[in-house]
């Protein structure tokens, strides 16, 4: 790409990333934990980034979350630093875990940041309502997390994340802990949440049927270093029915990311 095109890219995307190295000092010598990383995400997109252990899933997300710093290269979101980003609440972000704390209620956990960032007792109760019905939670306000089920559990952090209406969602693994009907369950309403919302959504995860299910374009990562290994633009329809996973188009991607996976993995 010139850099003319890199920089007309840069500006119609929501997510770009440049050259972007990140290497940890660690006690056993240096770990490149992401080497030489390119994307543009666009608006509106669902970006799946899958890859084996240690590929820089996480990391990659981190560094769009400030919550880690290059050693190379740049992030912008929405055209700004990843700091920048930050400070104007540009994304929420939902970990692995749904990391509710326990002595508030689902509403309570919900509210905690707009409390934080000084909203009023109305406008807090108003977002809470409209999140708590965007993940089809709505009247389990007042349910503390241990009344919930694991998936209720994860749909609460997705609220948590949507509550102040940023148009980024980074999400890593939500569902990996979850068993396979509720997970395909989960998939079902985060589509359609994402169809609703129109969201620009960045998504780790393990499974292949998952990325594939889910995104527009699936980015195949490999390790050590971690870098990117492929990017597929999924030639599937927006609207999705469970059912899509046993077509011959669903298996055709899920074959190319099989390829990419295994073209990237040491086996070592
Ligand atoms: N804070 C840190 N300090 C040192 N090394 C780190 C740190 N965070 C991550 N790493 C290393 O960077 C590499 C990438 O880690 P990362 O967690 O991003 O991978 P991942 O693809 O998300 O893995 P997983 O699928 O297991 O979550 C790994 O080798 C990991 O050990």
């Amino acid at each position: 790409m010139t850099q003319q095109a890199a920089a007309d890219s840069s500006l119609s995307s929501v997510i770009s990333a440049r050259d972007l190295d990140l290497t940890f000092q660690t006690n056993d010598g240096p770990v490149q934990a992401l080497s030489s990383v390119n994307l543009e995400v666009g608006k509106g997109d669902f970006v799946s980034f899958i890859g084996p252990s240690g590929c820089g899933k996480t990391t990659f997300l981190r560094v769009m979350a400030d919550l880690e710093h290059p050693t190379g290269g740049s992030v912008t979101i929405n055209g700004v630093s990843p700091e920048n980003a930050r400070k104007a609440r540009a994304y929420g972000y939902v970990f692995q875990a749904a990391g509710l704390y326990p002595w508030r209620t689902i509403g309570g956990n919900i509210r905690l940041p707009l409390e934080i960032m000084g909203y009023s007792k109305t406008e807090q109760s108003e977002r809470v309502a409209r999140v708590l019905e965007l993940v089809e939670l709505a009247g389990f306000e007042k349910k503390y997390p241990w009344q919930l089920s694991g998936g209720m559990q994860q749909r609460a952090s997705i609220a948590r994340a949507l509550a102040f209406d940023a148009d980024i969602l980074l999400m890593d693994e939500p569902f990996g802990a979850l068993d396979e009907i509720v997970r395909d369950h989960l998939n079902e309403q985060l589509l359609a949440l994402w169809a609703r919302t129109q969201k620009t959504i960045c998504f780790v995860t393990h499974s292949i049927p998952e990325a594939v299910y889910l995104s527009t374009r699936i980015v195949v990562m490999s390790p050590r270093p971690g870098r990117i290994a492929d990017v597929i633009e999924s030639p599937l329809p927006r609207e999705r029915p469970l059912d899509i996973r046993d077509t011959p188009e669903f298996l055709e991607v899920a074959h190319r990311v099989r390829e990419g996976l295994r073209a990237g993995h040491a086996y070592d």
